[in-house]
């Protein structure tokens, strides 16, 4: 029998937060998505006393693969990491690094290893794509490569990176469990440190958070966790990580959230895309720039942020205590009632007008289009559909997307498709679903046609 084990984690919608998150003071409301990363890993024995080889298969994506090699002594940190054909995948890459340099792997006692990553369709722009699939799964194959095919901004590289943290952390802690918290807090450590240093920055980490997680409400880790770590080549790189991610507590904030029952996400994808990093610099910039005012800005949104997540509390609880009057009301939203008429539902729809209102203001006076024009346009058009209840740019903003919050049986693609208002927005097919990583059989991968 061939030794595999395979993992799941889901993609991710900061739905109220943006920015603010960067600050271990504000919290966030993290929805993670039915859209999934998932990876295999495989033992494949070998002779070699030397090293071991690290293939890394992404096969949806025109055969994408990369081939690692790691040289060095029994148990040594000295171990060296080189990709054979000088293909480069840096979250693979920092991955792999950190792996190794925490577990101080015996190279001279190891098998080689396999690990085939597959994606679900909600990651990526489908243009171009065929279904390969089999009874349990299925998934879009690419002619491009990975950095060629789009992206729809459900944070691939996070979902990539944690999934592949756990399918390594099982092959070398084979007792690891998703269902125990300290193995997701090992898994979760490991991928953040590898995340931020695969993109050269020290972000919020929400999306790291989510993948592992789940649905969250987000609170985030001190930057300088990461920014103090020594350079990743030197000897002390080691022992500062084994503290970092063993002995330090990171102080993050991750309580399992969700809509209620009857309520769902929608995400509309709208595809212009826009640059994180230069819409965050640019938000930095302003806020340094307008302080106190800024500062009273931030306290405004974040008020909105949290009457936000109060609302969705005080729905989930009047469904719990009197499920009648609850059905009513999504009845009612169903059907093109006015949500104002009912409190618990004007709540939310003033704390996102809150958020959006000051959203829009530092927009104007940044020059960051967190929420320009025409995705207010698209947002307010939105709000005008049956058994939609309210709507954001979720994340930094900008041109990628939106997200509605809508009745579970809305169907927004038959209200929209004749209306030349929602042109360019694709309704992505996914959903929120709170389950963080999940362990899969690696049968339900086999034979995908
Ligand atoms: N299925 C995959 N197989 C291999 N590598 C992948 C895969 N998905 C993502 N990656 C890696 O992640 C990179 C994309 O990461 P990036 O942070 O730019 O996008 P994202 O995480 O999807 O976006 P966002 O953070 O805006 O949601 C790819 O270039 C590749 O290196
Ligand atoms: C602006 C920011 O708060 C959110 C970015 O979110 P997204 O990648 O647009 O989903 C940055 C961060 O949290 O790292």
């Amino acid at each position: 029998m061939v030794n595999a084990r395979a993992f799941s984690a889901p993609g991710k919608a900061l739905l109220v937060g943006g920015y603010l998150v960067l600050d271990p003071r504000y919290s966030s409301y993290v929805v993670a998505l039915s859209s999934r990363m998932h990876a295999i890993v495989t033992e494949v024995k070998s002779s070699d006393p030397e090293g071991i080889k690290i293939t890394v298969r992404s096969s949806q994506f025109n055969g994408d693969e990369w081939n690692y090699e790691v040289k060095g002594e029994k148990g040594s940190q000295n171990f060296k990491l080189s990709e054979m054909n000088d293909k480069k995948n840096p979250f693979v890459e920092k991955t792999l690094l950190n792996i190794f340099t925490y577990f101080q792997i015996s190279l001279s006692e190891t098998s080689n290893i396999m690990i085939d990553i597959y994606s679900d369709a909600g990651y990526h722009s489908q243009a171009n794509s065929v279904v390969k699939k089999n009874y349990h799964k299925e998934f879009r194959y690419h002619t491009k490569s990975i950095t060629e095919v789009p992206k729809t901004g459900l944070g691939s590289s996070a979902g990539l990176v944690t999934v592949l943290t756990t399918a390594l952390v099982s092959f070398f802690k084979p007792n690891i469990s998703v269902a125990k918290v300290a193995d997701l807090n090992l898994i979760h450590n490991l991928a953040q440190v590898s995340h931020c240093q695969a993109q050269g920055k020290v972000g919020s980490g929400f999306d790291v958070a989510a993948a592992t997680f789940g649905s969250i409400l987000y609170r985030r880790f001190d930057p300088d966790l990461i920014n103090k770590l020594p350079p990743i080549n030197s000897t002390e790189y080691q022992g500062s990580l084994v503290n970092l991610i063993d002995e330090t507590d990171w102080k993050i904030t991750a309580e399992p959230i969700g809509l209620p029952k009857g309520l769902r996400l929608v995400m509309g994808d709208v595809s212009s895309g826009s640059e994180t990093t230069k819409l965050v610099a640019k938000v930095k910039e302003w806020f340094n720039k307008n302080t106190p005012r800024s500062e009273e800005i931030y306290d405004a949104i974040n008020e909105g942020n949290l009457r936000f997540i109060d609302g969705i509390n005080e729905l989930s609880k009047l469904l719990e205590q009197s499920p009648d009057k609850y059905e009513g009301m999504i009845q009612s939203l169903e059907k093109g009632g006015d949500p104002k008429s009912y409190e618990c539902f004007k709540n939310i729809m003033d704390a996102v007008d809150q958020i959006r209102e000051n959203f829009r203001i530092i927009t104007l006076e940044s020059g960051a289009d967190i929420e320009p024009p025409v995705q207010s346009k698209l947002i307010d058009d939105s709000l005008k559909l049956r058994g939609v209840l309210t709507g954001v740019v979720p994340g930094a903003g900008g041109y990628d997307a939106i997200s509605l919050i809508a009745t579970e049986h809305a169907n927004l693609p038959s209200q929209t498709e004749k209306d030349s208002n929602f042109k360019n927005v694709t309704w992505l097919n996914l959903r929120q679903e709170n389950t963080g990583l999940a362990e899969e059989l690696p049968s339900h991968y086999y034979n995908l046609e």
